[in-house]
């Protein structure tokens, strides 16, 4: 708390700065509404005011020049109303609570020191140049992050300038009224982020700017590496400072970066609707989301059917000691590997000397094209070609192929059978549509005309007969033009290569594998693993696994797609994304920057990667290479209680380096049941206590989508009050008390969570223990435990007293 003195100062510069915010908004309003009905003026008159005349080249000129200066008045209007809207929205939005932050700088060399206010957008007093608030993203608000009192320096486009921090203070504002104001003398005080970690969980999460921790700074202003990799701890704020650095790198680069060309990759649709409200409080558009499931099935199209990662993770969880499950985790494993893409770009390679697979064209039951002359086309061109350079060569020898075939085709009996089949409307219809078409009658008239020189004789008057024939002509060759657009229309879609064969092509015996892709180590089971990839292929499907290296093989034969638009992925819960998938997004984006956040500790996928290694050292690093990547690590767990993260941190080899936050709450409770009907017994019955205390968002989580039915039949057949299931179909996160699987509930958080079963028969094998962990530690307040049977070893190797026992 300040004295009284500071206090009464405070509140006046409040209510003096909330008043001229008011000002501001009020002069803008008519401003934003004339500029508004302007722009609409404009656009409604755009066509009075351009004179279209276009009889002379004169004319056209300047009808076109009469239309651009329209369409230059109309952008530069809507320009500015779209600023003004802006800065209007801003000062409302600062209104409510003008600034979080203060501090006092002198900077080195100068006699004064300037008191800088800091909250979510900038403010400019009237005469233009004093700030009465800092944009939080400014150079000078960093230091706020960045330094307790004392020496303290910060970057500008000028160079570093340094000088002396005099005051830090922190405000808790609402409705124009100071509440609290701490002087603080740590970087940002314990006491405001115990506030705002103390709060319950929300649907939606919650924009961190008042109280970003120094070392999430560094995360939200990295602006030179092309790979920023953040490895954090479980609730060590990686979602929500890659939210804020989506937030600061609109604000730095506003002139050239626009939202949509930032792209984050989330894991699954729930979690896009959980982040969806953090930017648009923050002022800024939304970035563009999606999973890279979307991604996947945007690229394959219709033709193959992509299995999502939740059937493959629920497969892996349900373990069985047979053949064909160890042979598809080692599938898993191999496809997920640098070595896999290796051995396609190899296979690629060899297809340039043979084995190339075509589907010939068909036509009306006939053979037009066939995959033999295809293939022998192909490799009749200049062996130094590139593989998809050929298959471009290839398709337009194809294209000219079926323009000639075209021509010829319309002499054809089918052509005039189809004529007859033309019911009188639909000949009418061609007929009208063929002499509202200029160029026809152009061609006719040119026609006449050049008769007329050639026969020197004047035109005929009964020239309709003439014009009949030739419309039949013309009939004709729109009616096998017509029949003829699907064929061309594949062409372009590349369906002339046999892209499913190819791929399934690979998966023969263990020695064409070696021939075709130079592959030394060969996985064990190789058999095992093609027969089910070739089975799924069979069914028009593909495992996940198959996905990424399916289309990253597509685009090796076809030619690569990229998106140059995007200049910045952000991939979240990145552990669980095959190095093969990195490759991939690499490829995609190529002019794009790439921030990895991830936590390996909750790596649930088999084809997971380590995002740090040991030393420092990963795939991931290699990606862009080690003087390209800044590699930043979390260890201090926000989310939870101490109480809580002491106790899940035991469950991870290595976990003592997290540390928790100091917010006390109950140890984690454990409970045992002798049978499942008594445990849902005793889940009903905490269920019911804990929403008595008032916790509005509590999860019972299970290892599976499985175990999630069973447990929501059974806990609502035991009177548990409204209770929702989450699949992977929900498509948005509610409050309530929900029944959702591990894997559903990564990087989302509850005020309590509920294992529904930690016995040793659920979770046993050393790699269900991220599932495990991932589990417990959604849990902000409140982790209960419950088991019918013996306790999971994950749980018996942690000290007791991490933990309480009931019954
Ligand atoms: N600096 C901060 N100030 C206030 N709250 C914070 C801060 N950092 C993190 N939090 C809170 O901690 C919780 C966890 O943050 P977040 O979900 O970003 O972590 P995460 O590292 O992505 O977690 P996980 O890996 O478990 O998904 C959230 O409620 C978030 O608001």
């Amino acid at each position: 708390m300040i004295n009284e003195r500071d206090w009464q100062q405070e509140q006046e510069r409040l209510e003096q700065v909330s008043e001229k915010l008011q000002q501001r908004i009020a002069e803008l309003e008519p401003e934003v509404a004339g500029l508004h009905s302007q722009a609409g003026d404009i656009r409604k008159r755009f066509w009075e005011e351009v004179t279209v005349n276009t009889s002379s080249d004169e004319d056209f000129e300047e009808t076109f020049h009469s239309i651009k200066q329209q369409e230059a008045l109309l952008s530069e209007r809507e320009r500015s109303y779209r600023l003004r809207v802006q800065q209007w929205n801003n000062m409302k939005r600062l209104l409510k609570s003008p600034y979080f932050g203060r501090i006092d700088f002198q900077e080195d060399g100068l006699g004064f020191s300037e008191q800088i206010y800091i909250g979510v957008s900038s403010f400019v007093d009237s005469d233009g140049l004093s700030f009465l608030v800092y944009d939080w993203r400014t150079p000078i608000a960093s230091m706020y992050y960045d330094y307790p009192p004392g020496k303290a320096s910060y970057d500008t486009p000028g160079g570093r300038i340094a000088g002396t921090m005099e005051l830090k203070r922190q405000y808790q504002l609402s409705a124009g009224k100071l509440h609290n104001v701490i002087d603080t003398s740590l970087t940002i005080g314990d006491e405001l982020l115990q506030q705002a970690l103390g709060q319950s969980a929300d649907t939606q999460m919650k924009t961190i700017v008042a109280t970003i921790q120094k070392e999430q700074n560094a995360i939200i202003r990295d602006d030179k590496s092309r790979m920023l990799i953040v490895q954090g701890a479980a609730g060590s704020g990686k979602t929500s400072a890659a939210l804020q650095r989506v937030a600061y790198l609109l604000y730095k680069h506003r002139e050239k970066l626009k939202a949509d060309q930032i792209v984050l990759f989330s894991p699954n649709p729930m979690f896009n609707s959980y982040v969806s409200t953090v930017l648009p409080e923050l002022g800024e558009e939304n970035m563009q989301q999606t999973t890279f499931q979307e991604y996947l099935e945007h690229g394959l199209g219709e033709a193959l059917r992509p299995e999502d990662p939740f059937d493959q993770i629920e497969y892996t969880l349900t373990e069985q000691s047979t053949q064909a499950y160890k042979a598809r985790l080692m599938g898993i494993a191999y496809k997920a590997s640098t070595a896999f893409l290796q051995a396609l770009r190899n296979y690629a390679g060899w297809l340039e000397r043979e084995g190339m697979r075509f589907n010939g064209i068909r036509f009306r039951d006939r053979d037009l094209i066939t995959a033999e002359q295809m293939a022998t086309q192909f490799y009749g061109y200049d062996p130094t070609t590139r593989l998809a350079n050929r298959v471009a060569l290839l398709q337009e020898w194809l294209l000219k192929q079926l323009a000639d075939l075209e021509r010829k085709e319309k002499d054809e009996l089918w052509v005039q059978e189809e004529l007859n089949y033309l019911d009188n409307d639909q000949y009418a219809a061609v007929h009208s549509e063929l002499h509202k078409d200029r160029g026809v009658f152009e061609f006719a008239e040119k026609y006449e005309t050049i008769q007329e020189i050639l026969q020197n004789k004047p035109r005929r008057d009964e020239a309709d007969f003439d014009y009949a024939e030739r419309e039949e002509e013309l009939l004709r060759r729109m009616v096998v033009k017509e029949q003829f657009k699907p064929l061309r229309r594949s062409v372009k879609r590349m369906a002339f290569i046999d892209m499913v064969g190819l791929y399934a092509q690979l998966f023969g015996g263990a020695n064409d594998y070696r021939t075709m892709t130079n592959e030394i180590d060969v996985p064990e089971l190789w058999s095992d693993i093609g027969e089910q990839t070739k089975g799924k292929i069979e069914r028009l499907e593909l495992f996940y696994e198959d996905a990424t290296p399916y289309l990253y093989f597509k685009e090796l034969v076809e030619g690569v797609r990229m998106n140059t638009e995007v200049r910045h992925i952000f991939v979240d819960e990145g552990q669980d994304y095959s190095m093969f998938q990195y490759e991939f997004l690499k490829r995609l984006f190529p002019r794009a920057r790439m921030t990895v956040l991830g936590d390996f500790g909750q790596a649930i996928f088999t084809q997971a990667t380590e995002l740090y290694g040991t030393g420092g050292d990963s795939p991931l690093i290699q990606l862009y290479g080690e003087p390209d990547t800044n590699l930043i690590r979390l260890v201090r767990s926000y989310r939870s209680t101490r109480e809580i993260v002491e106790f899940t941190r035991e469950l991870l080899p290595g976990g003592q380096e997290i540390i928790p936050f100091d917010r006390r709450g109950p140890k984690p409770l454990l409970l045992k049941a002798d049978s499942s009907e008594q445990l849902a017994a005793r889940i009903t019955e905490e269920l019911s206590a804990l929403q008595a205390e008032g916790f509005a968002s509590i999860a019972v989580i299970t290892k599976s989508a499985a175990e999630s039915r069973e447990a929501h039949v059974l806990l609502t057949a035991h009177g548990c009050p409204s209770l929702r299931l989450v699949t992977k179909r929900t498509p948005s996160f509610e409050k309530g008390t929900l029944v959702i699987p591990a894997y559903l509930a990564k990087g989302i958080e509850f005020d309590a969570v509920l294992i529904y079963d930690a016995s040793s028969n659920t979770y046993h094998r050393e790699s269900e223990r991220k599932l495990f962990y991932t589990a417990c530690t959604r849990a902000m307040h409140r982790l209960l435990l419950f088991a019918a049977g013996e306790w999971t070893p994950f749980i018996q190797a942690v000290d007791s007293s991490r933990y309480e026992m009931k019954g």
